[in-house]
């Protein structure tokens, strides 16, 4: 069974849990960083950013998810999770993990529209998800090994670079579970128990 870790230090953990299960995988809160080994997958949900960067220090994870990452075992971060895994963050002198060559913006579709959601289009995994976006960020550069899966309004909320996937918006807070779906397909790949996997093409 493809075991998926939800790093539990502060977000939507329970959600994430609950569409993991969903999709046929065995969902785990990760709260010790020693329980990265027992994972296929580790997902960063949303939350506050810079509370869930606090706790990644004071519990010692930094290290071990980036040496997680090296070892091509997939990550996914959604929203929060998606400013921790950028290379740079608008504003800030220090990304946090800095897995995915972006840079994002924070909060950056301004005060007005803080939560919303949007009908995407996700290149290759749906053509009308139904996005809820929650004090958003967005990527505003990413590098040339850097898919970008999904714009809203021309801005890019969903980017792949090899094993690690990012989208701006919370996949787990519907019962749509396809973008989900598609990183449990990105983990039985890394473990070799799903040999029909395609990644997307850039759109
Ligand atoms: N829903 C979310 O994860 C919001 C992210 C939050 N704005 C941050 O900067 O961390």
């Amino acid at each position: 069974m493809t075991t998926i870790g939800v790093l539990a230090l502060q977000g939507a953990v329970r959600e994430h849990l609950r569409a993991v299960k969903a999709c046929g995988a065995t969902g785990v809160e990760v709260k010790r960083k020693e329980q990265l080994a027992e994972i296929d997958g580790l997902i960063l949900p949303g939350g506050e950013s810079t509370t869930i960067r606090r706790l990644i220090d004071s519990y010692g994870f930094s290290d071990a998810i980036q040496a997680f990452g090296k070892q091509g075992k997939p990550i996914f971060g959604t929203c929060a999770g998606m400013i921790l895994m950028a290379t740079a963050i608008q504003g800030q002198n220090q990304p946090h993990l800095g897995l995915i060559d972006m840079e994002v913006a924070r909060n950056a579709f301004g005060r007005q529209v803080a939560s919303f959601e949007a009908n995407l289009e996700i290149n290759g995994i749906a053509d009308d998800f139904k996005a809820v976006f929650i004090r958003a960020p967005y990527a505003t550069k990413v590098g040339a090994d850097v898919t970008i899966l999904s714009t809203y309004h021309e801005q890019i909320v969903t980017v792949q670079q090899g094993n690690f996937l990012a989208t701006a918006f919370h996949p787990e807070l519907t019962d749509d579970n396809r973008m989900i779906g598609y990183f449990v397909e990105m983990v039985e790949h890394a473990i070799g128990t799903n040999s029909s996997f395609r990644e997307p093409n850039k759109i």
